[in-house]
């Protein structure tokens, strides 16, 4: 049986099904001649991992227990397994060092899947080191792929070992297809898409009538958006996406160079007011010039979507209005739709739509890519 070591950092709504899954889908894995040996669990503040990494593992009744306690918002030092003992924990200041230290013992023996769920630019140095050290990086956080262009040149140096397919279109085979257009020398000219679940949803509960308010609240709890939901209403989750295509297809973008339309003032900022605040006193008052202009589309034969066009050096992303009977105007939900044009693409786009946000799809996507990377194991 092929073994892959795995080190989860972040067990929030995606890290916890991923690990449900990991211990829900043993006997397929079994089939497939492969085990996920989980060796390492933290959140922001703790990290948990067996005494021995080499020869131990946190059994599934630890994971399990894993996410009952992440799910009620405690920490990992709360977790009753760690009376029986066999366990370590680690505070926040001394994980980082622990971490480095699995990644150089396992990098290079038995080799070591180190997961980002995280939704922080703070794992970097920790994934840099990783890459270092030989060891697979799965991605759904995309901050440390869009942070400078030395940091994602350093990330994807050796592109069989890294796996980023949830970073864009969650669950969707979005990356997986791109690369496979760009590995055959198709040359791709255009990606036109709809690259947010929160924004797909919140823009189509519009349309039936709903105040703004109420669907961001909605779409937080149904797992959609990002831990601060305006890091989506900014357009910033679809200008990182839109910015990891790019750098894909080659293209050497910088955040800075990308145009991005918010739908909230700068005074609502998340360096102005809390993230409650925001969602229980401020986001209420956004509710009539959104509807106003949900209405104005409407007048035109339109819907409002968040768009993003990657054209030759250019990369957009806004509001659009687009035609209702178009297949941007009738995405529902948390659907994503990624339209790729290219040489064999020419007049008709290959199409790739479904499912783009939530929990469960994006953890589904996370286990592919890192059961993608069996090969690379011992
Ligand atoms: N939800 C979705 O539909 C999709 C999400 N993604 C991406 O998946 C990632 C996770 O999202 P989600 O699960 O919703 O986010 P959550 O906020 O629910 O979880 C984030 C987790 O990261 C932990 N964390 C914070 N800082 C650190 C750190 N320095 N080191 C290790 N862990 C840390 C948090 O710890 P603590 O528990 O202590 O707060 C928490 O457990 C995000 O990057 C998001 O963009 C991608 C595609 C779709
Ligand atoms: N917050 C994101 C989650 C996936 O990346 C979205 O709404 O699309």
């Amino acid at each position: 049986m092929k073994k892959i070591p795995v080190f989860l950092m972040g067990c929030g709504g995606v890290g916890r099904y991923l690990l449900q899954h990991i211990v829900s889908c043993r006997s397929i894995h079994s089939k497939l001649g492969v085990y996920l040996r989980v060796i390492g669990v933290c959140d922001s503040k703790s990290l948990l991992v067996p005494m021995d990494v080499l020869k131990e593992e946190l059994n599934d009744e630890v994971l399990s227990e894993i996410c009952i306690v992440k799910s009620t918002g405690s920490s990992l030092s709360k977790l009753g397994a760690l009376e029986k003992g066999g366990y370590q924990v680690f505070n926040d200041s001394e994980s980082r060092k622990v971490t480095e230290e699995i990644a150089e013992r396992l990098g290079k023996s038995t080799g070591l899947a180190v997961v980002d769920c995280s939704a922080t630019m703070d794992t970097i140095e920790v994934l840099m080191k990783a890459v270092d050290e030989g060891c697979c990086v799965v991605l759904a956080n995309k901050k440390p792929l869009t942070s400078t262009m030395e940091h994602y040149d350093k990330l994807v140096l050796h592109p069989r070992h890294v796996r980023h397919e949830s970073t864009v279109g969650a669950g969707l085979p979005v990356i997986a297809s791109m690369n496979r257009i760009i590995s055959s020398g198709d040359p791709v000219h255009k990606i036109v898409g709809s690259l947010s679940g929160t924004l797909g949803y919140v823009m189509s509960e519009l349309e039936d009538g709903k105040p703004l308010s109420q669907v961001v609240r909605a779409a937080k709890t149904l797992g959609y958006t990002e831990p601060d939901p305006r890091d989506d209403l900014s357009g910033m989750d679809v200008a990182r996406k839109a910015l990891i295509l790019a750098r894909l297809l080659g293209k050497r973008v910088v955040m800075d160079s990308i145009k991005i339309e918010s739908l909230y003032p700068e005074e609502m900022g998340p360096g102005l007011m809390s993230v409650d605040d925001f969602l229980n006193n401020e986001i209420v008052n956004l509710d009539q010039n959104i509807e106003d202009r949900v209405k104005r589309a409407s007048s035109n034969g339109c819907v409002l979507r968040y768009v993003c066009v990657i054209e030759g050096s250019s990369v957009q992303v806004g509001i659009r209005e687009v035609s209702k009977d178009s297949p941007l105007g009738r995405l529902r939900g948390s659907d994503n739709i990624v339209e790729i044009y290219s040489r064999c693409y020419k007049e008709q786009p290959l199409v790739i739509q479904g499912a783009g946000a939530g929990n469960d799809t994006t953890a589904a996507g996370v286990l592919a890519d890192i059961l993608d990377l069996q090969d690379l194991f011992p």
